[in-house]
């Protein structure tokens, strides 16, 4: 019989091959990265969040075995935010009040531990990071019912420089958990995955009831997952917020069929952002 003692040296001289395999295959990855880096567009974010949930979704579409499929993503989105950042300033702005730890969390848990991250106490201090160029990404609540002053209606501009939406935190889905959610922001082109959900930035000159408004969105094909409103001051209008499920441009033709339904209501049309569906959603309300 072989003695214990040599199976373990034996299993470990094997971890030990794997790890110098895995360490090599890193430095591979990172100097490929390198040349990708070196022909993107300069003074733009490096960040492309599609390609990194597709790299996501195949890495958990081919996962077998015991390693924790959150240990996985976890690796993976270390090594993706640290290669980032080798391509350019990187710098996550977190709206992270002291009662609301739980967004830093998600914001270190997605863009690495070792990404610059600044704390913000507002919502729209961190659209102005991101606004002015001190952060790449912000990281802001889910948005709520009952917000008195929400961030995103301060996305409502077609300038392709503004801040768009471009991912739902977690990616990761942490089934039975009640998770906190967010949405992270950057000065980003709307990229398609296959598998997204588009928020279209509505205006109108007048208030308009949730069901009239449901009725022509799902007529002109855009059925709303959610929809958030927030009636302006002094009877100005309204400004909603519509979640759908699909990827949707700004010259998707469900657009030009909602603003012919809208009509003389209508001041603005728009997506303001659009993220690739997380790892094992569920459906919401
Ligand atoms: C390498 C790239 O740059 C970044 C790093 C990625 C990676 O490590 O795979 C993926 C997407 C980008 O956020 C790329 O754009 O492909």
């Amino acid at each position: 019989m072989v003695p214990a003692s040599q199976t373990l040296n034996e299993l470990r001289s094997e971890i030990d091959a794997i790890d110098a395999a895995l360490h090599d295959l890193v430095m591979r990855r990172t100097a490929l990265v390198e040349q990708i880096g070196a022909v993107k567009p300069p003074g733009r974010p490096a960040l492309r969040p599609a390609r990194e949930a597709e790299i996501l979704r195949n890495l958990m579409d081919r996962h077998q075995g015991a390693f924790p499929p959150a240990a996985l993503s976890r690796m993976w989105r270390e090594m993706i935010a640290a290669l980032t950042r080798l391509q350019g300033p990187f710098a996550v702005a977190v709206y992270a009040p002291d009662d609301h730890r739980g967004f830093w969390d998600l914001a270190r848990d997605h863009y690495g531990s070792a990404t610059p991250m600044q704390a913000a106490n507002s919502s729209l201090a961190v659209l102005r990071l991101v606004a002015e160029g001190s952060a790449t990404v912000g990281v802001l609540p889910w948005p709520e019912d009952d917000d008195p002053d929400p961030w995103w209606r301060y996305l409502f501009t077609a300038d392709a420089k503004s801040p768009r939406i471009i991912a739902r935190l977690p990616f990761l889905a942490r089934a039975g958990r009640e998770e906190v959610e967010a949405m992270a922001i950057a000065a980003l082109p709307l990229e398609e995955t296959g598998d997204d959900r588009t928020l279209l930035g509505i205006e109108l000159r007048e208030d308009m009831s949730r069901g009239r408004l449901k009725d022509s969105l799902e007529a002109a094909g855009l059925p709303p997952l959610q929809l958030r409103t927030f009636h302006l001051p002094g009877g100005a209008g309204s400004v909603h917020l519509t979640e759908v499920e699909a990827f949707v441009g700004p010259d998707d033709p469900r657009l030009v069929a909602l603003y012919q339904r809208l009509g003389e209501a209508l001041v603005r049309l728009l997506p303001i952002g659009t993220y690739a569906t997380p790892i094992g959603l569920a459906r919401r309300g």
